[in-house]
C-alpha cells in the first residue's frame, strides 16, 4: 500500500525506539485503554454539527461522536480511539482526516459487538443496520444524569432529541473508494506492515490488535495444514495401524440408510492432519468421535518406529468451567468403553486422558493482564491438544492458543458450527466450518479415506478445487442422542435451515410432540401478566401436564426410563426435605450438594435479553417473589438457602470461573426454618462442583464471591456449554436485533429431553429465526490463501 509521500518520517508509526515500542503496545491495546487518551480534551458541548460539513472538519466529525456516546449509541472507548488518532496524526505534522477518524470509532464500536472487523462496502451499503445504530437499547442503559448531563441542560436536550443523525446519514454520499483512499493516505493506517492503529486489507478495516490475533490464527492454521504426514501415504506403517484401529474402534454400520459412517470419516480427516475441526449438532457424537480418535492416534504412536513407542501427551480444554466439568462426565465413560485389547500399539487406559481443563487454566491465566503464562517462549508441553465447545473460543483467546502451542503440536477443535458465536470478537468456528456441510474434498482425499476407511465419499461432498482448510474439517451428521421423531431435533434442524413449518408449529402447540411443547403457541399475543403467570407456574412445576401423556412413559436412547420435566420445585423440595445441620459431617453435606446441584441443572429458564421484563433481570424476580409466594425460599432478594447463583466473572483466588453455577446453603439450619423463613443466624455457604469431574464440592462463603447473578434464568449465551434435563426459552413480545436463528437453535439444543417454549408474542418466534448473526471477519479467507 503507498504511504503518504511528503512526510517527515514516513514510517512514522513504524515503531523500533524502546520509547516508541511502548507506543505501539498503546496501539495495540488503544480498545481497551483508558489512559491512552487525555480525557481534558473531550469538548464539554454535544450541539451536533451540520450534517454537511462533518465530513470535511475534523472538530465537526469528533463533536458527532461526542453526542453519539452522549447517548449511548457507542462506547467512550469508541470515542476516545478515535481521538488517540487524532493526537498521533498530529504528532506526526498529519492533519486528522474526519472520515478516517469515523471509521475508527465505528470500527472500534463493531469490535464491542464482536466483529473482528468493518468491511467497508458492506458498511456504506447500509451502514445503520450494520452498525446497529440507533441502538435498540443505548449502551449500558445509562440515563442521562448517570453519564454526567444535568437534567434539563442544553446537552440533555441535544442527546434526547430524536434529530440525532445517524452514521447512515452521514456515509451516505461517500463510496468504498472514497474511504479507501483516505484509509491509504493516512499515517495512522497500514497494510500491517507498519505498527499503526489500524489496518486495511482490501475493503476490510481492522483494529491492529485483531488483524494482527487473525494473522496469528490462520498462521497457525495454515502452518499446520502443511506439514506432512506419515499417515498420507496409505502404504505407510502408520497408515495401516491406523487403518486398522478405525475398524476395531468403528464396527460396521448396521443402518442400511446411512452407509457412510461420518464418525469414522472424521477420526480418519482428524488424525492426518496437524489441524482440524469436528463439528456436529448436539448428540452426533463428537465426544464418542474423539475418544475414538485418540485412541486410534495412540494405536499409530504406539506402532511408530521413529517415536519408539512413546505415547503422545494429549491435553483436554473447553473454554468454560462448566463445559469443561460436562466433558469431564461424557468421557470418562467413553473412554472406558474403548476396546484397547484389540487396538495395535499397546494402548492403555493411562494414554487417554479424562481431565479436562479450562483453556485460561492450560493456558496459565494470570491476574490483571491478558498475556497467558504459556507463550511462544514458554509453549505448552503437549502433543496434541483438544478444545471442545470451540464455538464459545473468541478470537483472542483461539490466538493465545496458537501462541502457546509448540509448532508441531496438534490441535483439534470440537463443537457444534451453528450455535452462537462467543461473546467477545469473533466467529472462529463458525468461520472455519463455513464449508463444512458441502465437504469440498479433493480427489485425493477422497481416495485416501477409501483407502484407510473402506468408505465411499458422497459425490455431493467431493470437489476438485477443494481447499487445504477443507480437508481437515468434518462434519458429523447423524444424531445419536435424539430419536428421529424427537420434537427437539426437529424443531432444532428446522430453526437451523429456516425451515419451520405451520404444521410443526402446530404440533409444538397441541403437544404433538412427545418432547416439546409451545406453552403459549395459541395466543397470538398474550398480556404480559398472563405470560408471567405462566412463567411463574412453569416455574415451580415444569408444566409435566403440558407434554403428551403428562411427559410419561418415555426411555431414553439406551432403554432407560426417562422422569416426566420438571420445574425448580425439584430441587428445592431436595433442600427442604433433608436432615443434615451443623454436627453433619462434610462429605453428607457434599453429597447433598452434589444432589441438589444435579436436580437444579434438571432444570432452566433461558432467555434471549438481559434488561426487561423479558430480560434475566425481570425473570430472576419474578420467579424468586414466586418461589417465596410458594414458601418454596425463604426470601426472594439478598442471600438466602436455596439462592442458585451464577459466576460472571472468573475468580482466580477462588478458583471460580465465569459461568459456574453454585447453590446457597444454610449449613445451620433450624427445624422448621424454611416453613416460616426465620432464620435467626443462618450459616450460608455456597456450594460449587469442582470443575475437574471429581464430584468434590468447593464451599465458599458468599461475601467472598465479587461476580454473580441469580440464575432462575439464564440467557441463552451465558448457557453455551451447558445442556439441562429441561429448558424453557422465553421470547419477548417484540423483535430486536439479539434475537436470531443462532440464540433459537442454541437455546432449544441445551435441552436434553424436554423442551418447553414461551412467547410473549407468537411471531416472535419465527421472525427471531429469520435473522442471522454475521460477523464481519476475515478469517476465513485468510486461513484458505494457498492451495496445498
Ligand atoms: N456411533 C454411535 N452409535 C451409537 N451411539 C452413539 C454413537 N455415537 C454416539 N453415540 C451415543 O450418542 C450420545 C451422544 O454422543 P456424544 O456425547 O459423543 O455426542 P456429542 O456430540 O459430544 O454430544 P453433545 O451435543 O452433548 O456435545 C451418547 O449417548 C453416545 O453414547
Amino acid at each position: 500500500m503507498s504511504k503518504k509521500p511528503n512526510t517527515d518520517n514516513q514510517f512514522a508509526f513504524d515503531l523500533k525506539t524502546p520509547g516508541e515500542a511502548g507506543k505501539a503496545a498503546d496501539i495495540d491495546n488503544a480498545v481497551d485503554m483508558d489512559s491512552a487518551v487525555d480525557m481534558d480534551k473531550t469538548p464539554s458541548t454535544s450541539s451536533g454539527p451540520d450534517i454537511s460539513l462533518a465530513l470535511d472538519q475534523t472538530e465537526s466529525v469528533l463533536t458527532l461522536l461526542d453526542s453519539w456516546q452522549q447517548a449511548g449509541w457507542i462506547r467512550p472507548l469508541d470515542v476516545r480511539f478515535a481521538r488517540l488518532i487524532q493526537d498521533l496524526s498530529e504528532e506526526q505534522g498529519e492533519a486528522p482526516q474526519p472520515l478516517v477518524l469515523l471509521l475508527a470509532a465505528l470500527t472500534s464500536h463493531q469490535v464491542g459487538r464482536g466483529h473482528v472487523c468493518v468491511d467497508l462496502a458492506t458498511l456504506l451499503a447500509d451502514a445503520d443496520n450494520t452498525l446497529s445504530l440507533p441502538p435498540e437499547e443505548p449502551i449500558g442503559a445509562l440515563s442521562t444524569q448517570t453519564r454526567g448531563i444535568l437534567p434539563g441542560s442544553p446537552a440533555e436536550q441535544d442527546i434526547t432529541k430524536d434529530s440525532l443523525n445517524s452514521p447512515g446519514e452521514l456515509l451516505a454520499q461517500v463510496s468504498t473508494q472514497q474511504c479507501q483512499d483516505a484509509l491509504e493516505w493516512t499515517l495512522a493506517v497500514s497494510d500491517g506492515s507498519h505498527t499503526t492503529p489500524l489496518v486495511l486489507v482490501g475493503t476490510r478495516l481492522y483494529l491492529r490488535r485483531f488483524w494482527r490475533y487473525e494473522q496469528q490464527i490462520a498462521a497457525g492454521i495454515l502452518q499446520r495444514l502443511a506439514q506432512p504426514s506419515t499417515l498420507a501415504d496409505p502404504s505407510s506403517i502408520a497408515a495401516s495401524t491406523l487403518s486398522k484401529s478405525l475398524n476395531v474402534l468403528f464396527k460396521p454400520q448396521a443402518t442400511a440408510g446411512s452407509p457412510v459412517d461420518y464418525q469414522k470419516l472424521a477420526c480418519a480427516l482428524a488424525a492426518r492432519s496437524r489441524f482440524a475441526v469436528i463439528t456436529g449438532g448436539p448428540g452426533t457424537g463428537k465426544t464418542t468421535t474423539v475418544v475414538n480418535l485418540l485412541a486410534a492416534l495412540q494405536s499409530v504412536a504406539g506402532e511408530s518406529a521413529e517415536r519408539d513407542g512413546r505415547k503422545y501427551r494429549i491435553r483436554l480444554a473447553a473454554p468454560t468451567g462448566k463445559a469443561a466439568a460436562r466433558l469431564n462426565e461424557s468421557i470418562g465413560g467413553a473412554v472406558s468403553r474403548l476396546p484397547l485389547a484389540q487396538l495395535p500399539g499397546q494402548v492403555s487406559l493411562a494414554d487417554i486422558p479424562t481431565k479436562v481443563t479450562t483453556l485460561h487454566r492450560l493456558l496459565g491465566s494470570r491476574p490483571d493482564t491478558r498475556k497467558f503464562r504459556h507463550n511462544r517462549d514458554n509453549p505448552l508441553l503437549v502433543d496434541i491438544l483438544v478444545i471442545d465447545e470451540a464455538s464459545m473460543v473468541d478470537l483472542d483467546l483461539m490466538a493465545s492458543v496458537f501462541d502457546a502451542l509448540p509448532a508441531n503440536a496438534q490441535l483439534i477443535l470440537l463443537g457444534d458450527k451453528d450455535q452462537l458465536a462467543s461473546v467477545d470478537a469473533g466467529a472462529v468456528l463458525g468461520e472455519l466450518c463455513q464449508r463444512a456441510p458441502e465437504g469440498h474434498y479433493l480427489p485425493e482425499t477422497v481416495q485416501w479415506l477409501k483407502a484407510i476407511t473402506g468408505t465411499d465419499i458422497p459425490e455431493n461432498l467431493q470437489n476438485p478445487e477443494g481447499q487445504p482448510l477443507d480437508q481437515a474439517v468434518a462434519m458429523l451428521r447423524k444424531s445419536y442422542r435424539f430419536a428421529e421423531g424427537s420434537g427437539i431435533r426437529q424443531l432444532a434442524e428446522a430453526v437451523n435451515t429456516n425451515t419451520l413449518s405451520d404444521s410443526m408449529l402446530q404440533q409444538a402447540r397441541s403437544a404433538g410432540f412427545e418432547d416439546v411443547v409451545w406453552l403459549n403457541g395459541r395466543t397470538s399475543k398474550p398480556s404480559l401478566e398472563d405470560t408471567q403467570a405462566l412463567i411463574c407456574h412453569h416455574a415451580v412445576s415444569g408444566s409435566p401436564d403440558a407434554f403428551r401423556n403428562n411427559g410419561e412413559g418415555r426411555r431414553d436412547n439406551k432403554g432407560k426410563p426417562l422422569p416426566p420435566p420438571v420445574g425448580y420445585r425439584h430441587y428445592l423440595s431436595l433442600m427442604q426435605s433433608h436432615n443434615l445441620d451443623a454436627n453433619s459431617t462434610t462429605e453428607q453435606w457434599n453429597e447433598l450438594a452434589r444432589s441438589v446441584l444435579e436436580a437444579f441443572s434438571d432444570f432452566q429458564v433461558l432467555c434471549a435479553l438481559r434488561r426487561g421484563p423479558w430480560g434475566v433481570e425481570g425473570l430472576n424476580e419474578l420467579i424468586a417473589h414466586h418461589l417465596l409466594k410458594q414458601k418454596l425460599i425463604p426470601r426472594a432478594e439478598g442471600w438466602y438457602a436455596g439462592r442458585p447463583v451464577l459466576i460472571t466473572g472468573n475468580d482466580y483466588n477462588l478458583g471460580l470461573m465465569n459461568g459456574d453455577v453454585g447453590i446457597t446453603f444454610n449449613l445451620s439450619p433450624g427445624a422448621d426454618a424454611h416453613a416460616n423463613g426465620i432464620q435467626p443466624n443462618p450459616l450460608l455457604r455456597v456450594a460449587f462442583p469442582s470443575s475437574d469431574g471429581s464430584g468434590d464440592i468447593r464451599w465458599i462463603s458468599p461475601s467472598r464471591l465479587q461476580q454473580l447473578e441469580t440464575v432462575y434464568a439464564m440467557t441463552v449465551h451465558k448457557s453455551q456449554g451447558s445442556e439441562f434435563n429441561h429448558t424453557c426459552l422465553v421470547l419477548p413480545d417484540r423483535l430486536s436485533p439479539v434475537l436470531t436463528r443462532e440464540l433459537v437453535y442454541t437455546g432449544i439444543t441445551r435441552a436434553k429431553n424436554w423442551f418447553s417454549l414461551i412467547t410473549g408474542d407468537a411471531s416472535v418466534f419465527s421472525e427471531s429465526v429469520g435473522q442471522r448473526v454475521v460477523r464481519a471477519s476475515g478469517l476465513a479467507s485468510e486461513a484458505r490463501l494457498h492451495q496445498t
